[in-house]
């Protein structure tokens, strides 16, 4: 199968501080490359600091690579650090959906401002999009009238799904998406995922700590250590033998 997101030889390195008048190369990702096909979620684990929401965001195009490439469906949107601008197949979902909102907009206002700047829409074809993007992610209609506050942690979740599904992307970043909220409330957020998932064909990439959640939904994983993938295959396989020390940690906690 033709893969949707390919990274190729992914490197990003930080310029930090390493004295009161000097700095120093710090590199948090090394030739990173994995690929995932349509309708296929990809976890990346990792101890904390091993590089992974530095990775999230380079491939939602938050931040910039150094080198190397992100492909999708075979088209180049990044090479050595320059990204196509008009790529927005690939959206990003954070941790904290309120922080990431507005407050001072409604959905509905926040939707549609998605809608003018990445589309041509008309303002009636715009509405339609709105009302029905809030359906598929099982909010009411009359929810665009509601401020981020008037939301519960759940339907913030909810929201910031329609944030990023109102453009069609092909991929979608969760990075640690589902980590705050209580289990039941995840639980429906998965099903909510997994739903969309078989009914259009969205490709996941799955950032988090929580292990039970990566075997439950994800194909393959890819395990960082330092920046480096240090293993990389089909979920069950891995944490049916993992091969690496930080794997076996990770497992085993
Ligand atoms: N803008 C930045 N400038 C300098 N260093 C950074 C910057 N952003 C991240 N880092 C460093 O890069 C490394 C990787 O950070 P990153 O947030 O990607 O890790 P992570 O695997 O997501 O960790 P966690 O699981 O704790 O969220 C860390 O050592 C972090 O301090």
């Amino acid at each position: 199968m033709q893969p949707v997101l390919k990274v190729q030889a992914l490197c990003k390195t930080f310029n930090v501080r390493a004295g009161l008048f000097s700095r120093k190369k710090f590199e948090v990702l090394k030739n990173i490359s994995f690929c995932v096909g349509k309708g296929e979620t990809i976890a990346v684990i990792g101890e904390t600091g091993a590089g992974k929401s530095t990775l999230a965001k380079l491939l939602s195009g938050a931040d910039n690579a150094d080198s190397g490439q992100i492909l999708l469906e075979s088209n180049i949107i990044e090479d050595d650090g320059v990204r196509d601008n008009q790529c927005r197949h690939i959206r990003m979902i954070f941790q904290d959906s309120a922080a990431s909102l507005n407050p001072g907009l409604t959905i509905g206002d926040m939707l549609d401002d998605c809608l003018q700047y990445n589309t041509d829409f008309d303002e009636q074809a715009r509405q339609e999009k709105i009302d029905a993007t809030l359906s598929k992610v099982g909010l009411l209609i009359d929810h665009q009238h509601y401020y981020p506050h008037m939301f519960s942690v759940g339907q913030l979740q909810r929201v910031a799904l329609a944030r990023a599904l109102i453009l069609d992307p092909k991929v979608v970043v969760l990075d640690e998406a589902l980590s705050a909220l209580d289990p039941s409330v995840r639980a429906q957020t998965v099903n909510l995922l997994l739903k969309l998932q078989k009914e259009t064909g969205l490709t996941y990439v799955l950032i988090t700590h929580h292990l039970s959640l990566v075997r439950h939904i994800s194909d393959q994983l890819v395990v960082l250590e330092k920046g480096q993938v240090v293993e990389y295959g089909a979920t069950e396989a891995i944490f049916k033998d993992p091969q690496s020390k930080v794997t076996q940690r990770l497992i085993c906690c």
